[in-house]
């Protein structure tokens, strides 16, 4: 690694500075003011006593998560010293200096980090510009002095996708100068680099504009990159305002020069800070994530060490996608089944899915092999007798999972906990056959499992805070965002989900076509339409459940609900079951896009037409808002009806008034929390 040509003399003047110091509860060293300050006045006292070198490093094992979100909310705080000052104050430093990165140097962080001369990470370490997840770019020089450093085509990919870059791959692009291995220590590493450049003259990154305006052929490169980026990326209305901002960005750096570069770069950050409606609901959503993934307000840590060894109940796609995400955690997995074929179906689905970790490079035929010693299958549930944690994800039957638990008592451990994926019934009776039902909880994955970020951790009411804490702590470590929500019919996702389709099936008995629906709601931003998303699901599935509810049958619906039976006739009648029989909502061709891409269907646009006649409805015309707000108000209502449900509306009106405070902000500002 580096190696130290220094004396004991010389490295007695490298200053140290550490982010986050004096700065209670700042977990991350985000960069809000106090931590700007505090770190702009350890500058000052180092340049005061003549350092011949400062290590910059942040303190809890992390360098820093980049600027203070929770600024943002006020158009960011401009109070002195501002980032691009301290930034600045950097970057002008007459002295080698030098970022030495642990955990995560993210956003604001790493834009600090590249203001240094000089940058050394612990292997394990993680730096990225994240900003585009949050609707903005970076905007403290990141879209100017990655190109810089690492060239435009890297910068593109690594600012429009945000993603997190290993130590390793940030070396190999000169976003780091050093690796420390390991057992060694970082800052010190990073010392020995510091004090090694004194009285070097090596230039800021500032200055290789100059470097990179000079060169045309790397114009006509850069200027490819750029275009190839551009026509990848979403559209701004489908969620792409960021990105493409990022890239107008990062094609300044080499059009200009740094300073006009710089402008370019905040006059974007500004503009979307104040006035995307994207970026709002993305920042909305980083802390709306973290607040509904924590335990309630004083439940217990998770046990430490969390158990290991995880039984999945149920081989078929969702059982082993579940399987999946554990393996990949480094967890033991056993999975089960009642056959032969269904063990061997499964296991061949999970396979694959690993094999395909490998060949997309998100991991490696090592780590595959490894995570493949830690699985076995078994035909029978004694294998799980010293599981930490079991999920069943047999078939959706009461019986079926009351039986599997009773059965799971008698074998596993008192502490095991038993977890099932069911996404409609009842946890509070599947668990009543547990003789302490309070490690008993819905984990309701969605599906693909293996790939899907939600998980719904359904609390039942016998549900322990212990059991909470570790499920929460289990979703944690698989990398899911695993929200805690309580036992109602659907729980929150296809409670809320149910209104929304039922909607656009009244729209278009209404008059619009099942086009037009979809196309209002991806004209918004969402992926898919509502219909587009029932053909892919299964439009069976929605039958079987309005079946359960008795309402598929005129004689046992409840009088004076509004119904159309258009989704149930389209498949008892048409058999338009979906895309995995190649006729739903729209056609499907297998000739094209694998058979995934949804046509017009000239039989269900009939259909319509004929059902609609038949109930002498007359035709309206549509505009695309009407549709979306048909659409989304009920999703909307059914959100706040869950709401209401924790929360008396005359309690959350009080408290909003004593506080001062709208019904938004409240939920918002996380102040709700308390009260889970
Ligand atoms: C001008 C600049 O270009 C603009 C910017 O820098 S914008 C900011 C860019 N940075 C980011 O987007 C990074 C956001 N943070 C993360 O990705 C993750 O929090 C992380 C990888 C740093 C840590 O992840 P993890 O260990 O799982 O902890 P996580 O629960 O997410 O965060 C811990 C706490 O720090 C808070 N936090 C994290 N990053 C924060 C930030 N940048 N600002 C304010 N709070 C932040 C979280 O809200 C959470 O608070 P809580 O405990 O009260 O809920």
């Amino acid at each position: 690694m580096l190696a130290s040509r220094t004396s004991s003399l010389r490295r007695m003047s490298t200053h140290v500075v550490t982010i986050g110091k004096s700065v209670p509860k700042n977990k991350v060293n985000s960069l809000g003011l106090a931590t700007r300050q505090c770190l702009a006045s350890q500058l000052d006292a180092a340049v005061a006593a003549n350092a011949t070198s400062i290590v910059l490093h942040g303190q809890n094992g992390t360098f820093s998560a980049g600027a203070d979100i929770t600024e943002f909310a006020s158009g960011g705080s401009a109070a002195s010293p501002s980032l691009h000052e301290l930034i600045g104050k950097i970057e002008a430093l007459p002295v080698p200096t030098v970022a030495a990165i642990e955990g995560v140097a993210l956003g604001g962080g790493l834009e600090l980090a590249l203001s240094c001369k000089y940058r050394v990470g612990k292997a394990t370490a993680r730096v990225g510009l994240p900003e585009v997840h949050l609707g903005i770019v970076p905007g403290a020089g990141g879209t100017q002095r990655l190109p810089r450093l690492a060239g435009v085509p890297f910068a593109l990919q690594a600012i429009t996708s945000g993603r997190m870059i290993k130590a390793e791959e940030a070396g190999e692009h000169g976003v780091l100068d050093g690796i420390a291995g390991k057992g060694e220590d970082v800052v010190e590493a990073a010392k020995q680099l510091a004090s090694s450049k004194e009285g070097s003259d090596e230039l800021p990154l500032r200055n290789l504009s100059l470097n990179m305006l000079a060169s045309a052929s790397n114009k006509a490169d850069d200027d490819a990159a750029v275009a190839k980026a551009k026509s990848r990326l979403p559209a701004p209305n489908m969620g792409g305002e960021a990105v493409h901002g990022a890239v107008d960005a990062i094609a300044a750096s080499y059009a200009s020069d740094f300073d006009a570069g710089m402008e370019t770069e905040m006059n974007i950050f500004m503009e979307l800070l104040a006035n995307s409606a994207q970026g709002r609901a993305r920042r909305h959503a980083f802390f709306a994530e973290r607040f509904s993934t924590a335990p309630p307000p004083g439940a217990p840590p998770a046990t430490k060490p969390l158990g290991n060894k995880v039984g999945v109940i149920g081989a078929g796609t969702m059982g082993s996608g579940i399987a999946t995400c554990f393996l990949r955690a480094g967890y033991n997995v056993t999975l089960v089944d009642v056959t032969e074929a269904g063990l061997a179906r499964g296991d061949k689905i999970l396979r694959k899915n690993i094999e395909t970790d490998v060949k997309k490079g998100r991991s490696s035929e090592e780590k595959a092999n490894s995570q493949l010693s830690n699985f076995s299958t078994s035909l029978t549930m004694d294998a799980l007798k010293d599981a930490d944690l079991v999920v069943e994800a047999a078939f959706e039957s009461m019986d079926i999972k009351k039986k599997i638990f009773k059965e799971l008592d008698g074998i596993v451990s008192p502490s095991c906990i038993l977890a099932t994926n069911t996404s409609t019934l009842d946890i509070d009776e599947i668990g009543s056959v547990v003789s302490n039902s309070d490690r008993t909880m819905g984990m309701h994955f969605f599906s693909p499992a293996n790939v899907m970020k939600l998980v719904e951790n359904v609390k039942g009411s016998a549900t322990s805070p212990q059991t909470i804490s570790d499920i929460t702590a289990h979703s944690k470590k698989i990398g899911k965002v695993g929200v805690l929500v309580g036992n109602c019919d659907g729980f929150v996702g296809n409670r809320m989900v149910a209104p929304y389709t039922n909607e656009a099936a009244h729209c278009v008995e209404d008059g619009a076509s099942v086009e037009d629906v979809d196309g209002a709601m991806t004209e918004l931003g969402m992926a898919i339409g509502p219909f587009t998303m029932g053909d892919i699901a299964g439009n069976d599935i929605g039958v079987l459940i309005r079946k359960e509810k008795n309402l598929v049958d005129p004689a046992t619906r409840p009088a004076g609900l509004r119904y159309t039976e258009i989704a149930d006739k389209l498949v008892l009648e048409l058999e338009r079951v979906g895309q995995k029989v190649g006729k739903g909502w729209y056609d499907y061709d297998p000739a094209v896009g694998k058979g995934r891409i949804p046509q017009p269907s000239e039989a269900v646009a009939d259909f319509v037409e004929k059902h609609r006649a038949s109930l002498n409805i007359q035709e309206q015309d549509f505009s695309s808002l009407e549709l979306q707000q048909r659409n989304l108000f009920p999703l909307v209502n059914e959100g706040l009806k869950i709401l209401e449900e924790y929360w008396k509306p005359s309690d959350l009106l009080k408290e909003c008034v004593e506080r001062d405070v709208s019904l938004y902000d409240y939920f918002d500002k996380g102040m709700g929390k308390s009260k889970l």
